[in-house]
């Protein structure tokens, strides 16, 4: 069965990690970028973590101790990493006990939610999963979409995002902000990722102007 792809806000969700080897230290490399509260939990941390919480402090705890089960009292969600697979099955237990999304790395059946293969630029979030059947799918599709998607569209979104509520009030016709929003998106790629505001204003006149006549 296919799973489906919510896009969730995770900014200050708090975030359970339980091992910090390899396997953890790329799952926090990963979820940093959606700025959640993580907290590592393990008796040994890899040296990547180490420097990664004094690089960002606030949100990345690390915790030098053994897995406990009061552990799960407060996390929004889990990834359980572990080098010992029972420990990484007995987390996985608790978590859907309790109804807390939990994913154990590399073991399907074990998770309630699994890790999509991702692109980020900025605000622009493309996952792709392939329903476990195969990572190296996920991967490879990665790949290429990601030398199909234009330099400076995060940025493009970012700056469009800021008109939307211009083109809003100004225009009331859907049809008409459709085709605004399209030639921004079209103009934009081809000045390489910039579209201003007064481009907007002008843009919005010239489609109201159209419209009239
Ligand atoms: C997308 C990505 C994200 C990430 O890991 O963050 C991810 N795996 C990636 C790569 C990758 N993983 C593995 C290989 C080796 C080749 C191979 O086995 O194919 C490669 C390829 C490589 O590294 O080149 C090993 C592996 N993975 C799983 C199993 C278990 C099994 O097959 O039963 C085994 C065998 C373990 C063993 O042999 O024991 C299971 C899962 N891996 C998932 C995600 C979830 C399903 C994603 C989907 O729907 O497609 C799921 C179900 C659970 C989860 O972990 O969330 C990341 C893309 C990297 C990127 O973005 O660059
Ligand atoms: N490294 C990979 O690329 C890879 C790929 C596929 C699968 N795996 C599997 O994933 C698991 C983790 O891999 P890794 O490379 O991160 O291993 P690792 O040995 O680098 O790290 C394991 C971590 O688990 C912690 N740990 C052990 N017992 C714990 C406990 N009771 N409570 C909390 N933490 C505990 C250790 O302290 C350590 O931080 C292994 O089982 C490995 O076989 C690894």
């Amino acid at each position: 069965m296919a799973y489906f792809p919510f896009f969730v806000d995770l900014e200050d969700k708090k975030c359970l990690i339980v091992g910090g080897g390899t396997v953890s230290y790329r799952k926090v490399e990963v979820l940093m970028d959606y700025c959640p509260q993580i907290t590592v939990v393990a008796p040994k941390f890899h040296p990547e973590l180490r420097k990664l919480q004094k690089e960002w402090r606030g949100n990345l705890k690390l915790e030098e101790r053994e897995f406990k089960e009061s552990d799960l009292e407060d996390p929004d969600f889990v990834v359980a990493g572990t080098s010992d697979e029972a420990l990484n099955k007995h987390i996985s237990d608790l978590c859907r006990a309790r109804k807390i999304p939990i994913n154990v790395v590399d073991v399907q059946e074990e998770c309630s939610f699994i890790f999509p293969a991702l692109i980020k630029d900025k605000h622009i979030t493309v996952a792709i999963s392939t329903g476990g059947h195969s990572p190296t799918i996920a991967k490879y599709l990665k790949d290429k979409f990601k030398e199909a998607i234009p330099d400076g569209f995060g940025d493009l979104a970012e700056q469009l995002g800021a008109y939307r509520d211009l083109v809003k009030e100004k225009v009331d016709l859907i049809s008409i902000r459709t085709d605004i929003f399209k030639t921004m998106v079209e103009q934009g790629i081809q000045q390489g990722g910039i579209f201003t505001r007064e481009q907007a204003e002008e843009l919005i006149e010239r489609k109201l102007a159209e419209h009239e006549r």
